[in-house]
C-alpha cells in the first residue's frame, strides 16, 4: 500500500486512450496531480480536454492504460472497487436511481454506502433540508426538471460520509438559488468534517470564487497546476477592455479600425487585452466624437482565469465566463 501523507488524491503519469471505429483517442496523455486533503481543488478546461476520463478513472469507473492513483493510501488501478468507499461521485451521466423519488434515490445511495435504514433516512432528510428540496422529496427524479435532478443527485452524493468529494460539472443547469446551496453544502463540509471536493468545472467564475486551486486541463495533459490568484499572475499587469457597438463598429473612425484586427469578436462585443497605458489611450480614443456616439457599453477589467487560460495556450471558447 502506497502512502499519501498529506496528500488526499496523487495522480502519476496517467494515460487513457481511447478505441473506437479504428480511431484512437488519447484522452488523457500523461496526468499528474497532488490533490491534498481538504482542499477544494478544480479541474478547469474545454469540452473534450480530459477532465472526466480522469475523474472516472479516479473512482474505479475506467481502467487506466498506464500510471498510478493512490487515494488516501489506497492503489486504485490495482483496487479499484475501493474508490467506492472513499469517494462520493457525481457524474454528467444520469443515474441508475432515476425512477426513484428523491427522498428514497438519497437513502438507497446511504444504504448502498453501509449505513443503517434509520442512518439513511436521519442523514436523507437532513441533506433534503439542507439544499432546500423538501417540496420535490417525493417526485420521481426522471419527472424533475434538469436543474432539479442535478440538485438531487448533488443530495443523493452527500449521504453517507465520504472524505472525497468528486464532482463533475455538479451546477450545471442549476439556477443560481440552487447554486448558492450546492456551494454552502460543499464549503460546509469541508469546515466541519475537512471533506475534499474535486470540482470539474466549465464555469470561470464559479472556479475563482470557490477553489483553493486549479489544475487548466487541455489535450488530455494538465498544462497549468497553481491558486487562481497564481494563475492570474500569468498575466498580470495586463487588463482586459469590452466595447460594446450599439450596432455595426465605427470602423470609418481610424482609432476603431486600427483595432479593429486585434480584437476579439462576439457579436457586437470587441474584447482587447492589453497593458493599462494603452488601455486609458483606448478609452480616450473610443470615448469621444462619432466613436463614442456607437458605443453603447464599456468595461475595463482586471484579467479573469480565463484571460489566465486564453495565456496558457487553452483554446477559446471552451470555457463559460
Ligand atoms: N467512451 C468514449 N469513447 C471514445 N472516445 C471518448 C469516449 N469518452 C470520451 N472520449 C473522447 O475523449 C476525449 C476526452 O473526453 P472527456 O469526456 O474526458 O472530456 P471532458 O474534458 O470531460 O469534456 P467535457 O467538458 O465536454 O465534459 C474527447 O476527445 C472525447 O471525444
Amino acid at each position: 500500500m502506497s502512502k499519501a501523507p498529506q496528500g488526499c488524491c496523487t495522480v502519476s503519469g496517467l494515460v487513457k486512450t481511447y478505441r473506437a471505429g479504428g480511431t484512437e483517442v488519447r484522452a488523457n496523455d500523461g496526468i499528474d496531480l497532488a490533490v491534498r486533503r481538504g482542499e477544494i481543488f478544480g479541474l478547469l478546461g474545454p469540452n473534450g480536454a480530459g477532465k472526466s476520463t480522469l475523474v472516472r478513472q479516479l473512482t474505479g469507473l475506467l481502467r487506466p492504460d498506464a500510471g498510478s492513483i493512490d487515494l488516501l493510501g489506497h492503489d486504485i488501478v490495482r483496487h479499484p472497487e475501493r474508490a467506492a468507499r472513499l469517494l462520493g461521485y457525481l457524474g454528467q451521466e444520469s443515474t441508475a436511481l432515476d425512477e426513484l423519488t428523491v427522498a428514497l434515490a438519497a437513502e438507497t445511495t446511504g444504504r448502498l454506502r453501509g449505513l443503517t435504514r434509520r442512518q439513511a433516512r436521519t442523514e436523507t432528510v437532513d441533506v433534503i433540508t439542507e439544499l432546500g428540496l423538501e417540496p420535490l422529496a417525493h417526485r420521481p427524479l426522471a419527472k424533475l426538471s434538469g436543474g432539479q435532478r442535478r440538485l438531487a443527485c448533488f443530495a443523493a452524493t452527500l449521504v453517507g460520509d465520504r472524505p472525497l468529494l468528486v464532482l463533475d460539472e455538479p451546477t450545471t443547469g442549476m439556477d443560481p438559488v440552487a447554486r448558492r446551496a450546492v456551494w454552502s453544502a460543499v464549503d460546509r463540509r469541508r469546515a466541519e468534517r475537512g471533506t475534499t471536493v474535486l470540482l470539474v468545472t466549465h464555469n470561470v467564475i464559479e472556479a475563482e470564487t470557490v477553489l483553493d486551486r486549479v489544475a487548466v486541463v487541455d489535450g488530455g495533459k494538465v498544462i497549468a497546476c497553481d491558486t487562481p490568484g497564481g494563475l492570474k499572475a500569468l498575466v498580470d499587469g495586463h487588463v482586459r477592455l469590452d466595447l460594446v457597438w450599439r450596432h455595426d463598429a465605427p470602423t470609418e473612425v481610424p482609432a476603431v479600425a486600427a483595432l479593429a484586427d486585434r480584437a476579439e469578436r462576439t457579436g457586437r462585443r470587441w474584447t482587447l487585452r492589453t497593458t493599462p497605458d494603452e488601455a486609458r489611450e483606448l478609452v480616450a480614443a473610443v470615448t469621444t466624437g462619432p466613436a463614442f456616439a456607437a458605443l453603447d457599453d464599456f468595461t475595463l477589467a482586471t484579467p479573469t482565469l480565463e484571460d489566465a487560460y486564453l495565456r496558457l495556450g487553452g483554446r477559446h471558447g471552451g470555457l463559460a465566463r
